[in-house]
């Protein structure tokens, strides 16, 4: 075997000197390759063994019968005594080994060619985002089911006429007057009440009452005297008949002196507005405008209280409200300057009413007096007879104090009439009683509130009724 090895040996050494390759290298190249061929030998023999015995195994296996799994009858399983038999382990003959010179020849090492690796391009292929199709959202239309609503038949409010006047401003008037009805017919009511007949005694306290109650003395002894005439001719048996009678004296009182305004009388219509600071002049002439624009009719206003600045932007005001235009100048400037512009404009523009404002300072009445002296001179020089009405203004709530006011203006400016503003207040109603006795003057208007449309024309019955009423 040994011999067989090296004569193999010797045979490839020769082979390989054959072959080029270098002595030194022969010997062990030969070597090599003689175990690699045995090695080699030995593997495909073992693979042929394996390859020839596996057919055999495979044959058992497919005949191998379908394994019937019968019922498994346990049975008590009897434990047979395990007798160890004694392993008798064979002595191992090791054979010696005969280790062989190892002849060790120098390695060559072939030098290693790396081949350069090729990196083949990545070709990134393009990725085609297919395009989203997106499916119309198809929205179904909300059919809205029509409300069918039901028609509100509104049933025709049938508005019964509220009979406002004189209802309202009767109301107004009785409320304003409360003060009066209680210090004059209250008490007269009282004096009445236990009598049994009427007689110079009950007269003499009657009129005790009567100028308590702001009516004045001139006015009180002419109402005296006329119910003492009733009481000779015999006509004022009864207090109840006296009691009517005094109410009759006193609405023949205000009802002789009453009189309406009349624009038709000029054109121009010029009314002057007079009174003392605050009674409500402005206001009074705000609302007569105001009236007469209503009525159809073209108005200016002339703002102649210079003394006070703020009066002309306050008429100013009213007279926007109103719909009319003011004539005006600056604070300071004479009054009767302004009046001349007033009255020249409204004859130019044909203003069918000029209403004309005044200043009210009482502390300097004489030269108040003199400046509406003054204004009326060249009112009446303008225009021959104007102004045509002087309208006064009371503060219904003055008392006697209005009745010296208005002695003053009529003395200075001969006063037509009056406005009894505020009877909507606490009014003294006996004092309004007593400028009509005593001055002879007519009461045209009467103020019953701030408002534009809170003035009205005076009415004796109606405010006679409203002092005069019975409460319940
Ligand atoms: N309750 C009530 N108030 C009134 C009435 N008339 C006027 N007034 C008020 O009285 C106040 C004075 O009114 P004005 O019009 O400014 O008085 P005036 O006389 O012009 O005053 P001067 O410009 O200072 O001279 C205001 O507050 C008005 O609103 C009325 O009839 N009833």
């Amino acid at each position: 075997m040994k011999d067989m090895f090296f004569r193999c040996i010797e045979w490839l050494v020769n082979v390989l000197g054959r072959m080029g390759v270098p002595e030194s290298h022969r010997t062990l190249t030969a070597t090599v390759v003689l175990w690699s061929a045995v090695a080699l030998v030995v593997i495909l023999s073992f693979m042929l063994v394996r390859r020839l015995r596996r057919p055999a195994s495979r044959e058992i296996t497919d005949k191998t019968e379908p394994v019937v799994e019968e019922p498994v009858v346990e049975e008590p399983v009897v434990e047979e005594p395990v007798v160890e038999e004694p392993v008798v382990e064979e002595p191992v003959v090791e054979e010696p080994v005969v280790e062989e010179p190892v002849v060790e020849e120098p390695v060559v090492e072939e030098p290693v060619v790396e081949e350069p690796v090729v990196e083949e391009p990545v070709v990134e292929e393009p990725v085609v985002e297919e395009p989203v199709v997106e499916e119309p959202v198809v929205e179904e239309p909300v059919v809205e089911e029509p409300v069918v609503e039901e028609p509100v038949v509104e049933e025709p409010v049938v508005e019964e006429p509220v009979v406002e006047e004189p209802v309202s401003l009767f109301q107004r008037m009785r409320t304003g007057l409360a003060k009066t009805q209680a210090s004059l017919v209250g008490r007269i009511d009282a004096l009445l009440r236990g009598c049994q007949g009427v007689d110079e005694e009950l007269l003499e306290e009657l009129e005790e009452i009567l100028i308590t109650a702001d009516l004045g003395m001139k006015t009180t002894q002419q109402l005296i005297q006329s119910l003492e005439m009733r009481l000779d001719k015999g006509q004022l048996n009864d207090p109840d008949v006296l009691r009517e009678a005094l109410k009759g004296e006193i609405r023949d009182r205000l009802m002789q002196e009453s009189a309406p305004l009349d624009p038709q009388r000029a054109t121009p219509f010029v009314i002057m507005v007079v009174g003392v600071n605050g009674v409500g002049k402005t206001t009074t002439i705000g609302k007569l405008a105001h009236q007469y624009v209503q009525q159809g009719k073209k108005v200016l206003v002339g703002a102649g209280d210079t003394f006070r600045a703020a009066a002309a932007e306050q008429l100013e005001v009213w007279g926007q409200r109103a719909g009319v235009e003011v004539i005006r100048q600056a604070a300071g400037s004479d009054p009767a300057a302004v009046a001349f512009d007033a009255i020249k404009a409204a004859q130019a523009r044909k203003a069918d009413v000029l209403l004309l404002d005044t200043a009210g300072r009482l502390h300097t009445k004489v030269n108040l007096m003199e400046e509406l002296k003054k204004i009326r001179r060249v009112l009446d020089r303008e225009m021959p007879g104007a102004p045509h009405e002087t309208l006064l203004v009371v503060d219904a709530t003055t008392g006697q104090n209005a009745l010296v006011q208005a002695r003053l203006f009529q003395e200075a400016v001969s006063v037509s009439g009056l406005a009894l503003t505020k009877l909507d207040g606490t009014a003294r109603g006996g004092m309004l009683v007593a400028i009509g006795g005593e001055l002879g003057l007519p009461i045209h208007y009467v103020g019953i509130g701030e408002g534009i449309e809170d003035l009205r024309p005076f009415d004796p019955d109606l405010f006679v009724e409203a002092l005069f009423r019975q409460d319940g």
